[in-house]
């Protein structure tokens, strides 16, 4: 049976995306709260919305097909019965003060279609919806008038970092801030309950009933042996070593990870902030990850004897890319030409954040032209999208979209 899911390079001729459309929640950001929630700004909805579906569309016109995250958790909870349980599960990870408020919030919510039910969930719930008074001691004796319930999820529209596909199956990931870490229930209940992927044969490689953290932008495939994950802000050390302990034991196919060290600050929260593959011999990468001789720290796991892993350590990434890919050249790419205002400019705007949908040909941001420019110098075919209120979450085309099928690569 071929898996629904299926992902062997970051390059291959995408096939079926998984994307959500901006909703609610980032109109349910404030000033106060949305540097907790991981934005830096407020996008304009029916601008950011308008963006959105026009990457959907640049994507279908190359032959993909999209499908969304919202559609899906709502068909799924149909299909498997299972709205109240899921239901009950997100109140539980949504951190409401008190029982009474739990009770009151699940009337509300179950009283919703579905659908209706998880795009008011993901927008988050207002406290003047609801007539609820509190008793707890928390709530009578607190000053502050904090507007939700149960918060925004502004984050959702970035699909690729609460689950990532990976062979024939996918991680879904324990998130490493709160403001993000409920996103991964919704890709527990779809894998477990939509008749696209139920009992279909889809590998969970890593559960989200994690305590370390893995995010989907630092999960790179480099081919159907070989992957690249940032040990970075958001995914640590210790995570990649039990996912090679997985993978390697459970015949995946993957039997190579680079772990490749990048610094831990926000600009460069992912390791797909800061360098993406486009073809079989090229990347792009932010300057900012290398050291004055062009180094970075990189560590290799490979599977041992009686299931020990053996790990390496080279700091030479372009030799070691050029040695795990087997490519006779291998070449970087730097964001903005590697200038020292336009390079941090555009990789803030995630210039490096590209997502290739056949290989030599990259969707990025129209914003970052300098770096547009330089993938076109070396005969990348470069589609751009519309990226103003985009980007203000800082997350490109790689980050809004979690490939479901891609093509192999011929060998
Ligand atoms: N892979 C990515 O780099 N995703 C972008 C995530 C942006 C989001 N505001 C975050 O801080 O998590």
């Amino acid at each position: 049976m071929t898996s629904p899911v299926h992902v062997t390079s970051e390059i291959g001729t995408l096939k079926t995306v998984l994307l959500k459309r901006p909703g609610k929640e980032v109109e349910n950001l404030t000033p106060d709260i949305m540097g907790r929630l991981l934005f830096d700004d407020i996008p304009y909805l029916p601008e950011i919305q308008r963006e959105h579906d026009f990457f959907a569309k640049t994507l279908q016109d190359n032959g993909v097909e999209t499908i969304y995250l919202e559609t899906l958790a709502a068909e799924a909870l149909d299909a498997g019965n299972v709205k109240e349980e899921f239901l009950e599960k997100m109140l539980d990870e949504s951190a409401l003060v008190s029982s009474t408020l739990h009770a009151a919030l699940k009337e509300y919510l179950l009283s919703m279609e579905t659908q209706d039910m998880i795009d008011k969930i993901m927008a988050g719930v207002r406290t003047n919806e609801i007539d609820y008074k509190s008793n707890a001691l928390v709530d009578l004796s607190s000053s502050e008038d904090y507007p939700f319930f149960m918060d925004p999820m502004p984050n959702l529209y970035f699909t690729r970092d609460p689950a990532a596909s990976m062979g024939d199956g996918l991680t879904i990931n324990r998130m490493t801030f709160a403001a993000r870490r409920r996103e991964s229930l919704f890709m527990e209940y779809i894998m477990e309950y939509h008749p696209r992927f139920a009992n279909k044969g889809v590998n969970v490689w890593r559960s989200r009933n994690h305590l370390d953290r893995m995010e989907g932008g630092d999960e790179l495939i480099l081919n159907d042996h070989v992957l690249a994950i940032g040990i970075s802000q958001r995914t640590s050390a210790r995570s990649i070593e039990e996912l090679a302990q997985v993978l390697f034991a459970k015949h995946s196919g993957f039997d190579k990870i680079l772990a490749i060290k990048i610094p831990s600050n926000r600009a460069m929260m992912h390791l797909d902030t800061v360098f993406t593959m486009i073809d079989y011999d090229k990347f792009t990468i932010h300057p900012g990850i290398q050291d004055n001789g062009g180094n970075v720290d990189t560590f290799i796991l490979e599977p041992g004897k009686d299931n020990h892993i053996n790990i390496s350590h080279r700091t030479d990434l372009q030799n070691v890319l050029r040695e795990v890919l087997k490519v006779p050249e291998l070449i970087l790419i730097p964001v903005g030409n590697g200038d020292a205002v336009v390079a941090p400019r555009e990789q803030w705007n995630d210039g490096s954040n590209t997502l290739a949908i056949a290989p030599n040909t990259v969707v990025t941001y129209n914003r970052n032209y300098v770096s547009n420019e330089v993938l076109r110098s070396y005969g990348i075919k470069v589609i751009e999208v519309i990226s103003a209120e985009l980007s203000r979450g800082r997350g490109g085309p790689r980050c809004m979209s979690m490939p479901i099928v891609r093509e192999d690569l011929k060998k």
